[in-house]
């Protein structure tokens, strides 16, 4: 069983939930994408995988078995949380070859993983002067030491530039094209798009929503409809009157009504429309639809 399977996790700090029934699983062969706002639980989550911090109530299983129990974790699963936690005087391959040596694994692994990663040039400096990117990737060669079936990342997007992005996309691709489940934690949906299969999208300690990336597109699609028109003011308020609900974002978009509605009071009212089409929503937009009540710090609104 090579996954990651997370079921009721309750945790409380003091007076806030952190964590209120987080429940789901990473599964072998795809990339699962844990996103959520800041706050939402996602860093709490992976530390209990980890058990790096105990549950108030509920269990994390990582191949079947509480990490804790795991007889060679790094060959269970490949971890990185925080990409700055390393020595910064030690040059990132002698990061690797102090991991590597507590987990009874060669030099030749270590080479390999720093290979994988893009750091052969740097892999001898010092890794006190890496960019934010390139500890990202000394974190993810870290992971994948021990060849782990699964690997989890919390926010490995973070302090990466746009090339390192679109490598990152494909290499965690690839992890889970090989079978692997890759369970990446992001805030920002848009870092998910052409690599996620799967999205777990949490808010407030808890799973809001947990779909294939297309059926959640489709959820949030469903109701809504667009239209143009040349008065939008009145257009709005004879739609709102009759039950919908009407945002201005490139033309009107509608909910809560269908286009056949729409039409029928438009047409009553006499007023002008063109260009009535169901609307499909961006991942971005599904995303936000579903975490807007779960903000917990939002800024005000512009
Ligand atoms: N050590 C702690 N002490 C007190 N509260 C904490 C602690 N760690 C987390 N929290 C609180 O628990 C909640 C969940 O935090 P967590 O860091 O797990 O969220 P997150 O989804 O990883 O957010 P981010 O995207 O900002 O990293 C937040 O309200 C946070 O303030």
């Amino acid at each position: 069983m090579t996954s990651i399977e997370v079921a009721e996790l309750r945790k409380l700090y003091g007076g806030t939930t952190a964590l209120d029934g987080m429940t789901f699983t990473a599964r072998p062969g795809r990339v699962t994408g844990f996103v959520g706002p800041n706050g939402a639980g996602k860093s709490t989550t992976m530390r209990i995988i980890l058990g790096l911090q105990t549950a108030d109530a509920g269990h994390a299983l990582v191949c079947g078995r509480p990490y804790r129990s795991l007889r060679h974790p790094l060959r269970s699963l490949g971890s990185l949380l925080d990409a700055s936690a390393l020595h910064p005087a030690r040059s990132g391959r002698n990061h690797l070859l102090w991991l590597a040596q507590t987990q009874g694994l060669g030099t030749r692994r270590v080479d390999e993983v720093i290979e994988q990663v893009g750091l052969a040039s740097a892999s001898r400096r010092t890794a006190g002067g890496y960019s934010l990117g390139m500890r990202q990737r000394l974190g993810i060669a870290a992971a994948l030491l021990g060849d782990p079936p699964t690997i989890m990342l919390d926010e490995p997007f973070n302090g990466m530039d746009p090339e390192g992005i679109v490598w990152l996309r494909r290499f965690l691709r690839s992890l889970a094209e090989q079978g692997r489940a890759v369970l990446v934690s992001s805030h920002l949906m848009s870092e998910l798009q052409d690599m996620a299969q799967h999205v777990v999208v949490v808010g407030r300690g808890r799973v809001i929503a947990d779909s294939s990336v297309a059926e959640l597109i489709a959820a949030v699609s469903g109701d809504r409809v667009r239209l143009r028109t040349s008065t939008p003011e009145p257009v709005a308020a004879a739609l709102t009157a009759a039950g919908g609900q009407v945002v201005e974002a490139d033309g009107l978009v509608v909910r809560r009504l269908a286009a056949e509605q729409i039409v029928a009071v438009l047409t009553a009212n006499g007023l002008p429309f063109s260009e009535l089409t169901p609307h499909r929503a961006t991942l971005e937009e599904a995303y936000l639809d579903l975490t807007g009540e779960a903000v917990e710090y939002r800024g005000a609104p512009a």
